[in-house]
């Protein structure tokens, strides 16, 4: 992805929304761009790992935790997945864990932090639903640009 966010917002103005949560980079790679796709869940990364082991096709995976810092959502063995299946990147609003591996990985992650704790793999939840945190609703099939500075979503 060649433009900042901050240009691309100031390009496009309130045709985009700014999400206001203030994420980590925990990705080897900081900048990424793609269409949504989207879990909601709550402790439990059952789905996070069926849909990242799933063609990403480009796109970058949005993951509704609730804001949840109890369990990780997503560890290296599932980054790898999400990497070797072409995702482009995820959006995890709750942690990680295995930092130290997903920062090396040619992956974009966005994340609350990490917690060693792992995650149920009931499956619960949904995906490819409207899901809204941090000010912005993430609608699946919507552009996504990430970097640095933030995230930004079409409307
Ligand atoms: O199994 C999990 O909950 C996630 C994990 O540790 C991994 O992806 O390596």
């Amino acid at each position: 992805m060649e433009t900042s966010t901050a240009d691309l917002y100031d390009e496009l103005g309130e045709a985009l929304a700014s999400v206001s949560l203030q994420f980590q980079d925990l990705g080897g790679q900081t900048r990424f761009t793609g269409t949504v796709r989207t879990i909601r869940c709550l402790e439990d990364n059952g789905l996070v790992k069926s849909v990242l082991n799933s063609p990403g096709n480009g796109a970058v995976l949005v993951v509704d935790g609730a804001g949840s810092l109890n369990t990780a959502l997503m560890g290296d063995m599932i980054a790898e997945a999400a990497v070797a299946n072409g995702w482009a990147g995820v959006v995890i609003n709750g942690p990680i864990r295995d930092r130290a591996a997903v920062a090396k990985l040619p992956l974009g992650v966005k994340a609350l932090g990490s917690n060693p704790r792992k995650s149920a793999k009931e499956s619960a939840g949904e995906v490819d639903v409207p899901v809204e945190f941090g000010g912005v609703t993430f609608r699946p099939g919507a552009r996504l640009w990430a970097d640095e500075d933030g995230i930004l979503v079409e409307r």
